[in-house]
């Protein structure tokens, strides 16, 4: 009976298809699709190669909602200040709690917790490695932290505020937050919640242009100040309402940056952020759930050839939306009633209080089944969808610790009805503050890579829109003309296909042939009367 390995140390793929210089690694890909022309079936082969930088820059990560629950829990693991990140990674910082004592780790995060199949051994044996040793990654202590809020409170006070972390954990690390205080920040009232009007006391003034170019300053300054390659910038900042998509005013680049310098009020904050961190050549990734990349938006990211990626940290009832329902429906089964509530207690559930910012949630955590329900035309007519409810729930009590009930009633064999039922209770930020590392750490691998197909002298960058990013996105922001993919499997094996093909290695495609025939498992073990039979070498 084959088992499981996990190779853990660095390996080197030994491939007439895979070369190391020392700037680069170059591989020969093979890309195989299929074409569907009516009821013809097309493959198709492109032959490509693929070229990864292998130094990774200086980076820095600029969090705008750096005071808030998440902002201020990505920091706590990898502070601004290296020697804080050095004691809770280098020397394994570790607390006490009612459980015994617990150690800073990366659980939650697709990079840097999750293993993927290099392949077999000679055994047969399954080896896996940890997705982080495929390529040269972004190391999150080596990353420098800074952002904007428009609460000034340092984040010593804001971890406090937060009441997400144990006590024990707050008190180790709070002498090195206490010195650490947001930038000001760009604040419009009119896309957040009233409520949260309290908190702005750390906000720039002028017009709209001036804000914007301070913001750019800000990034200038601080790249100059940490001697930095690169800046990435992450809205973690409150979910602000829709912005109307109008004509003249934000549909195309040239008139997104004049609505901005005439100060048009249909400009959110995130929106200008975007524009500034584009204008700056850095890459913008929204962690929320509104239209930041309004079409002009996307315009001058694709004039510019920055990076954007969004919409909305896919952390928990939806993550698991998005599996439930591509489990029902690629079984057979037929969801038709699917019923999302939650409640919550932190910041982000009292700005979602407020009807408009709640719509830009519901918005993102009900289109997640759309592309499930649409692959399957046995069990959906053309526009039918199953009943689907999205509820969130103020309740300061709970702070934090989100909590979600989920149900789904499906229509199975012969009239058959069954409904899964499910509770899920969490502090809402140590799900989603991972993901803000795995966009960070993928969206900077993105920035090394270029293809070449054959026959072509030009290396090609990643599309701007960089759909790749999904699997930690509610909503995922696609190039005009690629599919929106919401089904988590999915999305993962893209990336885990993406990191094989930059290696030269084929993508995984679950057949595991070697293990299905006689001859292939009678190699593996060198034949069951100390011969094998007829060979096929598949490993
Ligand atoms: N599980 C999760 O926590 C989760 C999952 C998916 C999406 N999100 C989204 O991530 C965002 C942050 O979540 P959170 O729990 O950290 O919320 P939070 O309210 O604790 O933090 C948001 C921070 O942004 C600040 N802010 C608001 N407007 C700003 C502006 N214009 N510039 C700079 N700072 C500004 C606020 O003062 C606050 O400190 C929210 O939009 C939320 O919907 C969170
Ligand atoms: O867990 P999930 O569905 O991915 O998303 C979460 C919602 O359930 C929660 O109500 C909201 O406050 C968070 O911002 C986050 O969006």
């Amino acid at each position: 009976m084959s088992s499981c390995k996990n190779l853990e140390g660095s390996f080197t793929v030994e491939s007439d298809s895979c070369k190391y210089t020392d700037d680069a690694i170059l591989a020969d890909y093979s890309y195989d699709t299929t074409i569907v022309e009516g009821n013809v079936i097309k493959p198709q082969q492109i032959k490509m190669q693929f070229k990864t930088d292998r130094k990774v820059g200086k980076t820095g990560v600029m969090l705008i909602g750096l005071g808030g629950n998440n902002g201020c829990i990505a920091l706590l693991h990898w502070p601004s200040t290296c020697v804080a990140g050095a004691i809770a990674n280098k020397l394994g910082l570790t607390w006490n709690t009612k459980e015994g004592t617990q150690k800073a780790n990366y659980w939650g995060s697709l990079l840097l917790s999750s293993t993927v199949k290099l392949g077999n051994d000679r055994a047969g044996n399954s080896v896996y490695t940890p997705m982080s040793n495929m390529l040269p990654l972004l190391n999150p202590n080596d990353i420098t932290w800074g952002g904007w809020d428009i609460n000034g409170l340092n984040l010593g006070e804001a971890m406090k505020r937060s009441k997400v972390l144990d006590y024990d954990l707050q008190t180790k690390l709070y002498p090195y937050m206490k010195d650490i205080v947001p930038l000001p920040s760009i604040y419009f009232p009119d896309f957040i919640a009233a409520n949260q009007g309290e908190r702005a006391d750390n906000v720039l003034t002028g017009t709209k242009q001036e804000q914007m170019e301070k913001i750019r300053q800000d990034i200038r300054d601080f790249k100059a100040k940490n001697e930095l390659d690169q800046v990435i910038l992450l809205w973690t900042a409150n979910t602000e309402r829709f912005s109307a998509v109008e004509e003249g005013v934000n549909d195309t680049a040239e008139n997104m940056l004049h609505s901005i310098e005439m100060g048009e009020a249909e400009v959110s904050a995130s929106t200008v952020f975007a524009v500034a961190s584009i204008l700056e050549g850095c890459t913008f990734i929204n962690g929320s759930p509104q239209n930041t990349f309004v079409p002009g938006v996307i315009e001058l990211a694709r004039q510019k050839k920055v990076f954007i990626a969004g919409d909305d940290f896919k952390s928990g009832q939806t993550k698991m939306k998005s599996v439930m329902v591509d489990f029902l429906v690629s079984a057979g089964i037929k969801p038709v009633s699917i019923v999302s509530y939650n409640h919550l207690g932190n910041n982000d559930g009292k700005n979602l209080s407020a009807p408009s910012q709640f719509r830009s949630k519901e918005i993102s955590k009900s289109n997640v089944v759309d592309d499930m329900v649409a692959s399957n035309r046995i069990l959906f007519e053309e526009d039918e969808h199953p009943d689907h409810i999205v509820v969130i729930k103020y309740c300061p009590y709970v702070a934090d610790s989100k909590r979600a009930m989920d149900e789904y009633t499906s229509e199975i064999f012969m009239g058959g009805k069954n409904t899964i039922v499910m509770h899920n209770t969490c502090e809402d930020s140590l799900l989603a503050t991972p993901l803000i590392y795995d966009l960070v750490i993928l969206g900077e691998l993105c920035q090394r890579v270029q293809v070449k197909k054959e026959g072509e002298s030009e290396w090609e960058s990643f599309h701007p829109v960089l759909s790749l990013l999904s699997y930690m996105l509610k909503a995922p922001l696609v190039p005009d003309g690629a599919p929106v993919v919401n089904a988590l499997f999915a999305q993962r094996c893209a990336i885990v296909n993406f990191m094989r093909a930059c290696l030269g290695l084929a993508p995984d495609n679950y057949m595991t042939l070697e293990h299905r025939f006689e001859s292939t498992l009678a190699s593996m073990k060198g034949g069951e009367n100390g011969h094998s039979s007829k060979k096929m070498r598949l490993a």
